[in-house]
């Protein structure tokens, strides 16, 4: 095991200089002959460290060349930085072996390396992918070492047809693009004869399309469009199984994996009919729902939910509760070096019952469902999913039918907890006009609106909101902070945690369309169900992002 955390160099300007490896940082010094104390030249944390490189001398005794490859942050930016110092002759062994030793604490058990197969929208969000990875991201893999094959996707669907037919030699698959390349990846995935297997291959998103939900939910609104951070993801981030709903859609029998959404109402048209203003980037979406709150139109269904949980209040603890603890257990654990290192949280970190194994693959035994009827103890681990069948609800399960009337909308934000299901805030009143039904499995939708505040990855459910039908005003006002989940706590929205769902459409004609992560289908009937932890994505601290909303401790807040 190499110890060795100093290595004496020489600097640029052919002073002495030192590297050091020290409590979860990198630094550079240059060092003084009149006993002065050394000055810092670049320091940067191991996280954000990429590699050491030592170059092969032309001749005997020439001084070699190191480069030291990091992200840095200069304010709120992380940029890549090269640094290059010479080594004496004498001192090669040392630097061969301070090589390892930073990159074991910059890596721990992480794999550098990785191979990654790199899709390209070149159409996504404002179309310039292109430009933002040969920029951006190609230069900080290329620092890494990291082995890219990297692909163009020329049309819709493409991406699918690429993870269906690719080979599973990949570290992982990274998308330039926005969520539809994510889902295409996915739906690839799980076409496949070793489905179980293929999903288990992590997909790292880089944010080059419009809402990216899923950057929002791993790196928060501020970073979600971080390209170098969601590039050191793919080098360092750790595998996070993340939950799927399976969408079996009637009468096509087709069937769709989704990861973000299944929506109805007001909300197909704010994903898919705005479209034709994709240049205005993720604020589409507000222009979309002010545009459909104009119209006030009643949504004609009926959706029969499973329901595990419908009391906001329990729903609201129970989350905060679950994140209070993820981030204890991964408080203070940093990628790499430092005290603890993140991956020996991992080690220990159970991720819906499947422990991580700090790289690749998922460990034995893989992630649990909570389907239902897709976990046997005979099921192959790396076969194909089963066939997704027609859910078959009984009395248990809550019906709920669009009316004509518009929801009473009173002041009071909820009472107490209450396992009287006509008294808890927010209960569906019989007759109420229904605005939109939108299920989804992480809070964030688009930055400016978190419309699942207590969405758990893992939990085995998918979140349901049906919106009542209100008065225009209401629902305008409720755009000032849908960002920060406030809009949970409106009584005119309901809100269920549900393993199971099915939509019915009672107006084909009116309301023909369902989008399912933003892809239109034909809307007749759909039947919905949780599968936990069937994909995997790439997390650089093992977890989503956690919001402000479930950092707080007070119910209401
Ligand atoms: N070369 C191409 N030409 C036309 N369409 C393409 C091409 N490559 C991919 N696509 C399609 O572009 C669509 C949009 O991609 P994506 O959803 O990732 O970006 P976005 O809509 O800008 O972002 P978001 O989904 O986050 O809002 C996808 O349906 C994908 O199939």
């Amino acid at each position: 095991m190499p110890t060795h955390q100093d290595l004496p160099v020489i600097l640029h300007n052919d002073k002495r200089g030192l590297l050091t490896i020290e409590d979860g940082k990198l630094d550079v010094l240059q060092l003084s002959k009149d006993g002065r104390p050394p000055k810092r030249l670049l320091t940067c944390s191991l996280r954000n460290f990429l590699r050491a490189r030592l170059a092969s001398a032309a001749y005997e005794g020439q001084r070699r060349r190191l480069d030291l490859f990091a992200l840095i942050q200069k304010g709120h930016e992380l940029r890549l930085s090269t640094m290059r110092v010479l080594i004496e002759p004498t001192d090669v062994p040392e630097a061969e072996e301070w090589i390892q030793t930073a990159m074991q604490a910059a890596y721990g058990q992480t794999k550098p390396f990785r191979r990654a197969l790199v899709l390209v929208n070149p159409v996504g969000g404002k179309g310039k992918a292109k430009s933002l990875v040969r920029e951006h991201v190609l230069p900080i893999l290329e620092a890494a070492g990291t082995v890219v094959e990297l692909t163009e996707t020329t049309h819709k669907l493409h991406a699918e047809e690429i993870a269906r037919d690719m080979d599973l030699s990949y570290d992982v698959i990274v998308t330039c693009s926005g969520d539809g390349l994510v889902y295409e990846v996915i739906n690839g995935l799980a076409a496949r004869k070793d489905a179980r297997k293929a999903l288990k291959v992590p997909i790292a998103p880089i944010p080059t399309g419009s809402a990216n939900a899923i950057c929002i939910n791993l790196f928060g609104v501020k970073d979600t469009f971080n390209i170098p951070l969601a590039t050191l993801n793919i080098i360092k981030g750790q595998p996070l199984p993340i939950d799927l709903c399976s969408v079996l859609l009637l009468p096509s029998r087709e069937r769709r994996y989704s990861f973000i959404s299944q929506a109805l109402g007001l909300m197909v048209d704010l994903d898919i009919g705005t479209e034709h203003v994709r240049w205005m980037g993720d604020t589409r979406f507000v222009y979309g729902f002010l545009r459909g709150v104009i119209t006030n139109k009643n949504f004609k269904c009926r959706v029969k939910m499973k329901v595990i949980e419908s009391d906001k209040v329990e729903m609201a603890r129970k989350a905060r509760a679950e994140a209070r603890q993820i981030m204890q257990s991964t408080e203070g654990k940093a990628l790499g070096g430092g005290q603890g290192s993140l991956i020996e949280g991992m080690r220990t970190l159970e991720v819906n019952g499947a422990a991580s194994n700090g790289d690749g693959l998922i460990a034995e035994g893989g992630p649990s469902t909570a389907d239902g009827n897709d976990r046997s103890d005979d099921t192959p681990d790396e076969g194909p999913l089963p066939e997704v069948k027609e859910l078959q609800p009984d009395d248990s399960w809550v019906t709920i039918e669009s009316g004509t009337k518009k929801a009473v909308v009173k002041k009071r934000r909820g009472s107490k907890a209450s396992t009287d299901e006509a008294a808890v805030p927010g209960a569906w009143q019989d007759g109420e006009g229904i605005l939109y039904v939108y299920a989804g499995l992480r809070p964030w939708v688009a930055r400016d609106l978190m419309q699942w505040p207590v969405a758990m990855n893992g939990d085995g459910a998918v979140d349901i909101v049906i919106q009542s039908i209100t008065p225009r005003g209401t629902m305008v006002s409720a755009i000032t902070g849908a960002e920060k989940g406030e809009a949970y706590w409106m009584e005119c929205q309901h809100y269920y945690k549900a393993s199971a769902f099915i939509a019915e459409n009672l107006d084909k004609k009116g309301q023909p369309l369902v989008a399912i992560d933003g892809e239109p289908f034909p809307f007749d009937s759909f039947h919905v169900e949780v599968h936990s932890g069937l994909a995997t994505v790439l997390s650089l601290d093992g977890h989503f992002f956690i919001s402000d909303f479930l950092r707080k401790q007070n119910i209401h807040e």
